[in-house]
């Protein structure tokens, strides 16, 4: 199930995702770690679970401070599997601090 969410239901989950912000063309998060190497580590957690998923984020990684952004390229916009990916990336940036 890769089908496009519409504008109105990515408003809808990004009311449960709430360091989240985005449109239907892409879902992203700024988060700052520690220490630089803090951040590694979690993109590097991130890393496992895209691989899992067969989905993975676009990362920025600025010093300690990373953003993720999530889109189904294939698809061509936000679809359920970013959603689940940004699930993920929240409960490992969670347990990193
Ligand atoms: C073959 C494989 O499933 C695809 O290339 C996957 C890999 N990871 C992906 N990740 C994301 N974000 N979008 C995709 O379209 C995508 N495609």
């Amino acid at each position: 199930m890769t089908d496009l969410l519409t504008a109105e239901a990515v408003r809808e989950k990004l009311g449960g995702l709430a360091d989240w912000s985005g449109d239907p063309t892409q879902i992203s998060r700024t988060v700052e770690l520690g220490s630089f190497p803090a951040a590694i580590a979690v993109v590097d957690r991130v890393a496992e679970v895209a691989e899992r998923l067969d989905h993975h984020p676009d990362i920025d990684i600025r010093w300690r401070t990373v953003t993720f952004r999530c889109v189904t390229h294939s698809a061509g916009g936000v679809t359920h599997r970013d959603v689940e990916l940004a699930r993920q990336i929240d409960d490992i940036v969670r347990s990193a601090r």
